[in-house]
């Protein structure tokens, strides 16, 4: 633990919209733009704490509804709290998990008062309240908090969306007032809601902003939505929301989505793509993604990217992974979660480095490029 107990944004540089930034913590500081792995239950998948260390990565995700379930939060309290559980002594960031109960869970139902659902582990009963989500990331040890949020699936109407952002703006105050009682250095998001209606987003953000949060999350997106949709809210919200706090963009995205998304103002990104992708034979690399359990590569003795510093992506050949993959061997999952997480954390710090340079349109126009090679 450094010595500094307060959370805090420093804008280093900018280059158009895009943003060089660093977040501090009382757990270390986190280089923005930044990708945050994702750790659902605990781990990230396949992956030994160290080794994502070692990508680049300054933080990672923790999944409330996952761990409220299982181990449980006051389990996990007793044990030390998070960092301690799996050894992983940098920031960690969790969701409220209002996002996972609603695409997760079963006989869900959402009230004024919170969320009630039954477990889709043994279907036992519980309620997520905006104050009980806050008291479970607290007793996680989470340094930076989400509020309880409804996202809705879209397309939706105009009623729906109003309905859930002003819902959401409700549970927002009582977030803060619950989360206060909490150690300093830790930060609560407000999340920013408003589906794909301009005025709806804008009426999010600026009552978010009125409540005033170290930083904002901006959800309700990544749900199905075209990503044309998606980029314009953040033109409509980014500027709303205040330049010396971070901006996070909830489970986004795709590398294109990615470079767009700080093109516009976005500072922090999680997704379970690259983690999820590994395990299903999909490589990302600098010329696209690579389908390893297809037969053109049965004896391909090249390596994935033969420039990679990821031992994974330069040392193992194409037709070794696909024997993996063909054979269900989990060093298969291993070796491209490990290729995936390197080409997330090697494009971010690409991004942080281009910023820096006032070069990041070229970097963009270079990372395009690259994946529209698609010779692999
Ligand atoms: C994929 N598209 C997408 N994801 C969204 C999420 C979840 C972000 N990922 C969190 C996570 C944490 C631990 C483990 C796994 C995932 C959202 N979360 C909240 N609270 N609110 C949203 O509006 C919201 C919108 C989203 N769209």
């Amino acid at each position: 633990m450094i010595e500094q107990t307060e959370f805090q944004y420093r804008l280093k540089a900018t280059d158009g919209a895009a943003r060089l930034g660093e977040v501090l913590t009382p757990r270390g500081v986190i280089r923005t733009p930044a990708f945050m792995p994702v750790g659902t239950a605990g781990t990230v998948k396949g992956m030994y704490p160290s080794q994502v260390r070692e990508l680049g990565a300054d933080i990672l995700l923790g999944n409330t509804y996952h761990l409220m379930l299982r181990p449980g939060a006051e389990r996990v309290a007793k044990l030390g709290g998070l960092h301690e559980l799996m050894r992983w002594p940098h920031p960690i960031l969790t969701d409220s998990g209002g996002f996972q109960v609603m695409s997760l869970a079963a006989l869900r139902k959402m009230s004024e008062n919170g969320v009630t659902f039954r477990s889709h582990i043994d279907g036992s009963y519980y309620e997520l309240t905006p104050e009980r989500s806050v008291e479970i990331q607290g007793l996680l040890g989470s340094d930076i908090q989400m509020q309880l949020d409804e996202c809705v699936r879209l397309p939706a109407s105009r009623e729906e969306i109003a309905r859930a952002l002003r819902l959401s703006l409700r549970w927002a105050e009582r977030s803060k007032k619950a989360f206060e009682s909490q150690p300093k250095g830790r930060a609560l998001f407000g999340i920013v809601q408003g589906g794909d209606d301009p005025a709806l987003r804008e009426e999010s953000a600026r009552g978010l902003v009125d409540i005033d949060f170290p930083g904002y999350s901006i959800g309700g997106l990544a749900v199905g939505e075209p990503q044309d949709v998606m980029l314009r809210m953040l033109e409509v919200v980014n500027p709303i929301l205040p330049a010396d706090k971070p901006r996070y963009l909830m489970g986004v995205g795709t590398p294109d989505d990615i470079i767009e998304s700080v093109a516009r103002g976005v500072d922090m990104f999680d997704c379970v793509m690259p983690t999820r992708a590994g395990r299903h034979a999909q490589a990302f690399t600098r010329f696209g993604k690579i389908n390893l359990k297809n037969a053109r590569h049965a004896e391909d003795s090249r390596p994935l990217d033969e420039e990679s510093d990821c031992p994974a992506a330069r040392d193992y050949s194409r037709a070794y992974l696909h024997h993996l993959i063909r054979s269900d061997e989990m060093l298969g999952s291993m070796l491209l979660t490990w290729v995936n997480l390197a080409y997330y954390q090697s494009l971010t710090a690409g991004i942080r480095a281009a910023i820096a340079e006032g070069r990041f349109e070229d970097f963009k126009a270079g990372v395009k490029e690259g994946w529209a090679r698609g010779d692999i």
